[in-house]
């Protein structure tokens, strides 16, 4: 895995030659990616969604985070299943006055996860109220992916492997793990299942789709949301 923050920006063409020296040799371009996918990490206020999302990026963790603001987003490039990816992952504020800003980014969403803090039961009791949000504004086929967070906090636990799965169990489609971002466990796995699980959904032709779209987006991201979208059926329950 390999995150290339030069490719990110969008730094493309050839690169100059090495100067100096008799061994002049010229640096290969990196391979731009196949595909651009967009995750959005979503769930209430201090559950780590933060810490989550910069534990895979940049490999770092903070105890003391600042509670997001709106939405922020890191990029990370992964490759799967041969394919380059250029993951965007956008991270929500979990404070509900926020609602109206982060539901706008739902519906671009191929992936979504859904975040809860094992030593928190009200961030569990939560979990139905963002079912809502991603009934009424994520795209139908995005994948679901429901992670119990802080799982190095065993003695305070008071949610049980268990329960999480059986909420994932009542969702249509949706997985389940547990994880730390402390400890960096299963961190890497929540996205890297998530990719495959999108890459494995994907028809041939919207890949298609998808490679001439990110060889035009070879830039900065639109800082503006996207349109809100229609309201999604809600069928995600068996
Ligand atoms: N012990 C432990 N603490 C964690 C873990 N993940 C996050 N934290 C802590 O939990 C607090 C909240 O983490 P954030 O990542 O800011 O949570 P958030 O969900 O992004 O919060 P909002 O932006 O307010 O919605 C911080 O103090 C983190 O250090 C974890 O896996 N284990």
């Amino acid at each position: 895995m390999d995150s290339r923050p030069g490719y990110d920006r969008g730094m493309g063409g050839e690169s100059p030659a090495v100067s100096g020296g008799q061994n002049r040799r010229r640096k290969q371009p990196p391979r731009p990616a196949d595909f651009k996918l967009q995750v959005i990490i979503i769930g209430s206020r201090g559950v780590g969604k933060t810490s989550l999302m910069e534990r895979f990026t940049d490999r770092t963790f903070c105890e003391a985070c600042k509670s997001t603001v709106g939405v922020d987003f890191k990029i990370k490039t992964v490759e799967l299943r041969g394919k380059k990816i250029r993951l965007q992952i956008w991270d929500t504020a979990g404070q509900e006055r926020f609602n109206s800003i982060t539901s706008a980014y739902y519906r671009s969403a191929k992936g979504i996860v859904l975040v809860y803090d094992i030593t928190k039961k009200e961030t569990f009791d939560d979990l139905p109220k963002w079912m809502k949000m991603v009934d009424k504004y994520a795209s139908e086929d995005a994948e679901l992916l429901l992670v119990g967070n802080k799982m190095d906090c065993e003695l305070d636990r008071e949610i049980s492997r268990l329960q999480g799965e059986k909420f994932a169990q009542q969702i249509t489609g949706m997985r389940f793990c547990e994880a730390s971002a402390k400890d960096n466990f299963n961190v890497d796995e929540i996205f890297l299942k998530l990719v495959d699980d999108i890459l494995k959904k994907m028809p041939l032709e919207m890949m298609r789709n998808e490679l001439s779209n990110s060889i035009l987006s070879l830039q900065p991201e639109p800082e503006i949301p996207p349109e809100l979208p229609p309201p999604r059926a809600p069928v995600r329950c068996c």
